[in-house]
């Protein structure tokens, strides 16, 4: 049995990652923890592998607290910067345990995995790509991490591809242009009774191609969750991996 500690535990995937723990065959749950209480609750002997559901302002903190403490760590907190991966890759490299792991997700959804994935395969094919979320309004950050690393995969193929800048003559802009990341223009919608969609899309003359992923329900995520927590806990994937793409034969 694979002992999983959750902590975010009270939040809207928290909460739900506790359940799917709690309905696993192979995993058992550990420690339940939020806000406030003490992550040093949390060691080897109790725990292998802590899943990380908070805010983006904390997770950093969280993650490199418990790298120190010698358990593997999955997170699906947003918030992620290279500067912040590196601090984790530091943290690794001086961890009580030679082979330990940190898996980071900007998404665990299998629609979003796959949309991030086509993107980046269509993005040389195509003058121009934008890339629009949709969230739920309790959400804390915009863009979304998934939008992010969407942008940044099309960019890079892109780039790759020598492919210029993306055609935009726009000469005034009070904001509805939306965040640029790595060239690409990110949107961000908050719309009540949603909950996690996102819209690439790409166009040449004459022609437009649209992927979307739409996450329902957040029992959307689970399965990835779940994947992550197993290919963590099987100790095959030492150090930081980022994207769940990683775990699935693509
Ligand atoms: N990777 C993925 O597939 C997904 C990622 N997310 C991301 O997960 C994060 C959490 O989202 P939600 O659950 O909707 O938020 P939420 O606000 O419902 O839950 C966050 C929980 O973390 C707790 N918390 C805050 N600071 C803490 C700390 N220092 N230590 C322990 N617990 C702390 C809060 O009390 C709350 O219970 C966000 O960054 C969101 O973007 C959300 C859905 C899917
Ligand atoms: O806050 C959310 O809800 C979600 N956050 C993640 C993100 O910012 O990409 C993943 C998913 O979109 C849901």
């Amino acid at each position: 049995m694979i002992k999983v500690s959750v902590v975010g535990a009270q939040g809207r995937m928290g909460s739900h990652v506790v359940d799917a723990v709690n309905a696993a065959d192979d995993a058992e749950l550990a420690l339940a923890l939020d806000a406030g209480d003490d992550l040093t609750r949390i060691t080897p002997e109790n725990t292998d592998v802590v899943v990380e559901f908070t805010v983006p302002s904390s997770t950093l903190g969280n993650v490199l607290a418990l790298i120190a403490q010698g358990v593997d760590v999955v997170v699906g907190t947003t918030g992620w910067t290279d500067e912040r991966l590196e601090q984790v890759r530091a943290a690794l490299a001086k961890a009580p345990r030679a082979d330990q792991s940190v898996f980071i997700a900007p998404n665990f959804a299998i629609s979003a995995v796959l949309a991030d994935y086509f993107a980046r395969l269509a993005a040389p094919y195509f003058e121009s790509a934008e890339v629009i979320e949709l969230h739920h309004p309790d959400k804390v950050d915009a863009p979304s991490g998934t939008a992010i690393h969407t942008a940044q995969g099309i960019g890079a193929a892109r780039a790759k591809a020598g492919l210029g800048a993306v055609p935009d003559n726009t000469q005034t802009d009070g904001g509805s242009r939306g965040q640029v990341v790595d060239g690409v223009h990110v949107h961000a919608v908050r719309l009540r009774g949603l909950n996690a969609h996102e819209e690439v899309l790409f166009g040449n003359a004459g022609e437009q191609l649209v992927i979307r992923a739409d996450s329902f329900d957040r029992g959307s995520f689970m399965p990835g969750v779940l994947l992550a927590v197993r290919k963590v806990a099987s100790g095959e994937f030492p150090g930081l991996t980022v994207g769940l793409d990683h775990f699935l034969d693509l």
